[in-house]
């Protein structure tokens, strides 16, 4: 078994005038095999001074003196200060010595006179004359009264014998062995005890050596006792300049003394300190239930920011896909294509809000995502939300999220909105120009403010987010109608981003054409070449006016894939179904794609189509090449036109 290493002995440091310090000397020797003890013989402000250098030094671990030195010791000393006491026994056995020499005997003590005294004058059959001081200049004052008193022999501490001595007078220590005895004992305890807590502060910062926040304990005196790297960072100071120190005096922003005094702890308080924001912590200490300190801790806001977008980004990742598309895989080289890709690779960079205008199946939504993909906020969330597709109520909740208990049927902890889930991020608003009015007064306040109140909320949450809108509908006619809140228009249409319909750059026909065949066969397994299985059909592709756009192209070209693959190769039936599957591709050119509508769909075709699919209308909406929101849309305006 390994034998734990022997304890190092106390060093003591005695301080005191020559009469007390010859009486301690006997004494010293009882406490050999435990303590080192120097002597010095000093008193006052010289015996501070002493004790200071021997202090900084680390060369003692606890003082002992007494009397009106202790006390000065004790106020000017971080370390430990045993006081030698001056008990009744030590007076009575002094009184005793006294009335062999005369029946006048004067006392004069530290700090009060003792009561008692007064029952041993009749006990002792003396007369007694007591004084008290604090200072060396009222000893001199007290003892030259009672010499003109007549006064011979004097009983006090050292400094009173002494005086006494001088003046050729007797002067008897009021302290006994005993209460010297009594004195090195408490400095060996109060030694031990300091060591004790030395070692549990070395555990302590041992711990939070190991931490990233910047973490400083206090004892309960408001004295550092342990602090970690990060923190002697924040406060320009090395660790053995600050312990021991007043937390008040090193740095009287992260005070503790409050909390030790109320007893109350705090909790993330936004403190600016050298031009740093932190989050500060200050937390109690406990020992079995006894408070021992109090603790600060100092989170940096930028890191916690760094934090936060991590886990909101990690989070939503695993809900949403992320903005999938880039530049350079959108299809189309015409001259009109060419140059709304080059505004938009130009605002991407800006950061500032886009409203992206263009005929439903443009490719809105894939020009949001590569400008989010070519901007700063590449690596953070990219978020989506079509506002003609979501009812009015579920809307507001998910762009600005709630709070628990907002209204009967919410989730337990409330919910994050889209805005909020967006955080340094991006978020595309589709179809902003079917937004309530209502909401757009709330998002507009969100633009401005950069927070997010929760429906049911009151604190609001601060949000950086850019808002990138897309819209099939002229915003400036809804703007006159009163339909859309002009003040919102002008917020969002800061970078405008026009696309074109895909009738205004036929040259990219084909060439998506091939894409979309190409890939459709791929999924399918079918090796039909696509440029051939399109030859044929290159005038017709021409010819059609697209009125929903890449997106109905995607689909007719989705439905030649599955014709052909069926066959497994090309041949004239494989057309002649093609004209039953793909109508569109085969009217006449008068009638191509001339039909009315906002997405150029006819109100009958529509019918037709929902009756064919069995009212599915996100079937019929994939039929009719037209996105579900304007299917839905178009609904609407069908019913609000109906009579009746
Ligand atoms: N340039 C392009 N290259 C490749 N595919 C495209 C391109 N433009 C559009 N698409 C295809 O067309 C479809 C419709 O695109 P998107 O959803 O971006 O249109 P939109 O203008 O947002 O439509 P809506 O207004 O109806 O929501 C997408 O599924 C996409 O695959």
């Amino acid at each position: 078994m390994m034998a734990s290493p022997p304890l190092r002995k106390i060093r003591l440091c005695f301080l005191s005038y020559a009469n007390l310090s010859r009486m301690a000397m006997e004494v010293a020797a009882e406490f050999e095999a435990v303590a080192e003890i120097e002597f010095v013989d000093r008193a006052f402000d010289d015996a501070v001074a002493q004790a200071r250098e021997r202090e900084q030094a680390k060369a003692v671990d606890a003082f002992v003196s007494a009397g009106s030195n202790a006390a000065l010791l004790k106020a000017a000393l971080g370390a430990p200060v045993a006081t030698i006491k001056v008990t009744g026994y030590d007076i009575l056995v002094a009184l005793r010595a006294a009335r062999q020499l005369d029946r006048r005997v004067a006392i004069i003590t530290y700090g009060d006179t003792i009561a008692e005294l007064d029952a041993a004058r009749a006990l002792l059959d003396i007369e007694i004359a007591q004084r008290a001081y604090r200072t060396l200049q009222d000893a001199r004052i007290a003892f030259d009264e009672l010499v003109a008193q007549g006064f011979r022999v004097f009983i006090g501490s050292s400094i009173v014998v002494e005086l006494a001595e001088a003046a050729g007078l007797r002067g008897i220590l009021a302290y006994s062995p005993a209460s010297v005895r009594q004195g090195f004992q408490d400095a060996v305890e109060l030694a031990r005890a300091a060591q004790r807590d030395a070692a549990r502060y070395d555990q302590l910062n041992g711990v939070l050596h190991n931490l990233q926040e910047a973490v400083l304990a206090v004892d309960v005196n408001g004295v550092v006792i342990a602090l970690n790297t990060p923190m002697e960072r924040v406060l320009g100071q090395l660790r053995a300049t600050v312990m021991g120190q007043r937390l008040d005096e090193v740095h009287p922003l992260l005070s503790l003394t409050d909390t030790l005094a109320s007893r109350a702890e705090e909790r993330q308080r936004v403190t600016q300190i050298d031009r740093r924001e932190w989050l500060v912590n200050r937390t109690l200490m406990r020992e079995r239930g006894e408070v021992v300190g109090a603790m600060v801790t100092l989170y940096d806001a930028t890191t916690i920011e760094q934090a936060d977008t991590a886990l909101r980004t990690q989070r939503r990742s695993r809900q949403h896909p992320s903005a999938r598309w880039h530049f350079d895989q959108l299809q189309g080289d015409s001259v009109a294509f060419e140059r709304a890709r080059a505004s938009a690779r130009r605002f991407a960079t800006s950061g500032k809000t886009i409203l992206i205008t263009g005929e439903s199946g443009t490719g809105k939504e894939l020009f949001a995502q590569a400008v989010h993909n070519a901007s700063a906020r590449s690596d953070r969330p990219f978020l989506a939300i079509n506002c003609a597709a979501v009812p009015e109520t579920l809307l507001e909740s998910e762009l600005f999220g709630y709070e628990e208990g907002a209204f009967s049927g919410s989730r337990k902890g409330g919910k994050v909105g889209l805005l909020e889930a967006a955080h340094t991020g991006t978020l595309f608003l589709d179809e902003i120009g079917d937004m309530p009015v209502l909401l757009q007064t709330r998002l507009l306040r969100v633009l401005q403010e950069r927070e997010v109140v929760r429906v049911g909320g009151v604190m609001p949450v601060p949000v950086d987010v850019r808002v990138i809108a897309a819209t099939n509908q002229p915003l400036d006619e809804l703007v006159q109608s009163r339909r859309f809140r002009a003040d919102l228009y002008y917020r969002l249409n800061i970078l405008r981003l026009r696309l074109p319909p895909l009738r205004d750059r036929a040259a990219d026909v084909q060439a998506l054409a091939h894409a979309f065949v190409a890939r459709s066969l791929r999924e399918l397994g079918c090796r039909i070449p696509a440029q051939e299985l399109l030859a044929p059909l290159a005038a017709r592709l021409q010819a059609y006016r697209w009125p929903g756009n890449v997106r109905e192209l995607e689909n007719v070209c989705e439905r030649m894939a599955v014709v052909f693959a069926d066959r497994k190769q090309l041949s004239a039936a494989g057309y002649e179904d093609l004209a039953a599957d793909c109508p569109e591709l085969f009217v006449t050119a008068e009638g191509a794609g001339t039909a009315p509508g906002s997405a150029g769909v006819s109100a009958q075709a529509i019918a037709d189509a929902l009756a064919a699919c069995n009212g599915s209308r996100a079937e019929a909406a994939r039929r009719l090449g037209i996105s579900r929101s304007t299917l839905w849309r178009r609904l609407k305006e069908g019913e609000a036109q109906a009579p009746g």
